[in-house]
């Protein structure tokens, strides 16, 4: 197997959908999940570059994997819950300091999940449901709440971690191009988001190649050892 040429790590807490999102994108579906153990990764080809997309574990018992996870990292994906604040707040106080490991020029997304669920989303999907009466799948619908997390609230964090990283806004993306609001269930956003990102990591990627020390030794440059003589043999 091709070693990645670069690595993207989503990070969150438990349940917010990590994972989904990762299965949405890389399989075009929304099975059932259950709460990851440790890490996994996908490999994702995009344009000639190998790109490792990990999955981390949100559960506190696996927090210590986290920077390890990150290491080396040309971006980091950083999830919340649209409805519930405190998976946001938990980014800032929990997850933010598990990406001292990754790349120097690293780049941040932040991402706002389930966003299904919302009273939003609810009203336009409560009056195409008016049109089509019994399309609701078994006569079951999701209990809808306020949406808790706007998407403001996403841009103050990046515009934190802008400075916690002591980068200049002016020489990274905006944060209205890196914060997202997605479902992994209907698959709203979940495309761009990923696409964006290999597009802006494939950059990053190419300036750590081109710092790396050289893995090789460029034959035709180096002399052929000198004959020597010796012994009985010439
Ligand atoms: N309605 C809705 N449910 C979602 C969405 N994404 C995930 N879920 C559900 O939320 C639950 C948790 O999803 P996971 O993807 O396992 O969450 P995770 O962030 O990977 O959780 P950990 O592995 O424990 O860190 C599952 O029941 C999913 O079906 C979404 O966009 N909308
Ligand atoms: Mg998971």
């Amino acid at each position: 197997m091709r070693k990645p040429d670069g690595k993207i790590v989503l990070l969150g807490d438990m349940n917010v959908g990590k994972t989904s999102l990762l299965h949405r994108y890389m399989e075009r579906r929304f099975p059932d999940t259950v709460s990851t153990v440790g890490g996994a990764f996908y490999l994702k080809q995009w344009r000639s570059f190998n790109i490792s997309i990990w999955d981390t574990a949100g559960r506190e018992q696996f927090h210590g994997l986290g920077s390890m996870y990150c290491r080396g990292a040309a971006a980091v994906i950083l999830t919340y819950d649209v409805n519930h604040l405190q998976s946001l707040i938990e980014l800032e106080d929990r997850f933010l300091g598990l990406t001292d490991t990754a790349s120097k020029d690293c780049l941040f997304a932040i991402v706002g999940n389930k966003v299904d669920l919302t009273e939003e989303e609810a009203t336009e999907s409560r009056e195409k449901e008016e049109r089509t009466p019994g399309k609701a799948i078994g006569g079951y619908v999701s209990p809808r709440v306020p949406k808790q997390v706007q998407l403001e609230d996403a841009v103050a964090l990046y515009k934190k971690i802008l400075k916690y990283k002591m980068l200049d806004e002016k020489e990274v993306p905006a944060a209205e191009q890196m914060c997202f609001e997605t479902s992994a269930k209907t698959g709203y956003n979940v495309d761009l988001l990923f696409e964006t990102l290999f597009d802006m990591v494939v950059p990053v990627i190419v300036r750590q190649r081109a710092e790396e020390p050289a893995q090789t030794v460029d034959i035709s440059s180096s002399k052929p050892p000198k004959r020597t003589r010796s012994g009985c043999c010439t």
